[in-house]
């Protein structure tokens, strides 16, 4: 059996976060929990707030409004916020030094030693790097590198700006693995993304935003089960749809006025409706795509950041 992390219990709680630039409001009163002991994937598309949100959890932007807190109080609070938190949002390399020399740089404000930087070195697969200059890495070997800094202390919760960006699909599988060795000990690990496939294999739970505002936040295991085949219907009477559908024994789920009905076929859907007398006015297949379901999170919080007053909330289905 694995040993606890004994920053076991650490979890990482936004709320209401609020950040403008100027005329763009960056982040706009987002609240989401991120648990011990599992991957939390932070998704979004270029530019829907999420690393205004990391700095913000760092203490490196200051908010407009609302807090982020780590293990109950703001990350700069800590009294050596490093060895709480290990971060990759701030990664800058001399290119003139060595993957090693870079690491020493960090090692004395977490209070490490050699033996240590050895440590995360080979952990992140770079033992053969390691006295090559950071100028001549890929993109892959910083990102390892970036990783590096980040378990240097040893800390309880691990903060990952698009660690998967650059890594080839071997080095996707390694960070997976690498992630959940990490959560499985009891830390908090959040992961940035603007790519679901990149971390779907990697997460347990998923924090979708858009415009900065949250549009869905779930279990993976919830995101695929709302990605499941079914069958969308809508009329001017869903609850008498909703009836019909159930009386065949049917799974129906509500969402305001669209129904998602599963174990039945389109064509069954349509014949009940028939058969009941029932107007339609929507009638699709959808098929299993979490990928697909992403997008229309993210496209429906796009589309409600237009609307003044109406705030993004927790479930992007329960919106539709
Ligand atoms: N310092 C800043 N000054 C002005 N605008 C900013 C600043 N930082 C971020 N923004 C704006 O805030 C919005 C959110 O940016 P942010 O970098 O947080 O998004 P992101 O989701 O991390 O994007 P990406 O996936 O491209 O990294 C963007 O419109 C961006 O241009």
């Amino acid at each position: 059996m694995r040993d606890p992390h004994p920053a076991n219990g650490t979890s990482i709680e936004i709320r209401g976060l609020t950040k403008t630039f100027g005329a763009v409001r960056a982040v706009d009163d987002l609240t989401f929990d991120v648990a011990p002991g599992r991957v939390t994937g932070f998704l979004g598309p270029n530019g829907s707030g999420k690393t205004t949100t990391l700095r913000m959890l760092l203490g490196l932007v200051r908010p407009d409004s609302g807090v982020a807190l780590v293990g109950g109080r703001p990350y700069v609070e800590h009294p050596n916020p490093g060895r709480v938190v290990g971060a990759s949002l701030e990664a800058n390399f001399h290119p003139g030094r060595t993957a090693r020399a870079h690491l020493r740089t960090l090692a004395p404000h977490l209070g490490v030693g050699d033996a240590r930087i050895d440590e995360v070195i080979g952990q992140v697969g770079l033992a053969d790097a390691a006295e090559r200059k950071v100028g001549g890495f890929s993109l892959g070997m910083r990102q390892r590198l970036a990783l590096a800094g980040t378990l240097l202390a040893d800390p309880g919760v691990l903060v990952l700006d698009e660690p998967a960006n650059g890594l080839d699909p071997a080095g996707i599988i390694w960070l997976r693995d690498l992630l959940r060795f990490l959560a499985g000990q009891g830390r908090t690990v959040l992961v940035s993304s603007h790519v679901l496939a990149e971390v779907q294999a990697s997460v347990d739970d998923v924090v979708v935003i858009a415009n900065g505002r949250l549009v869905h936040a779930s279990s993976l295991t919830e995101m695929v089960h709302l990605s499941d085949s079914h069958v969308r219907v809508s009329g001017p009477d869903p609850a008498a749809l909703g009836a019909a559908a159930e009386r065949l024994g049917w799974r129906v789920e509500r969402a305001n006025d669209v129904l998602r009905v599963r174990g039945a076929s389109a064509a069954e859907v349509g014949a009940a409706a028939f058969a009941a007398g029932l107007e339609l006015h929507e009638l699709t297949a959808v098929e299993a795509n979490l990928e697909q379901t992403f997008f229309e999170f993210v496209a429906r919080g796009e589309q409600d950041a237009g609307q003044p007053g109406d705030k993004g909330n927790n479930n992007g289905e329960a919106a539709a």
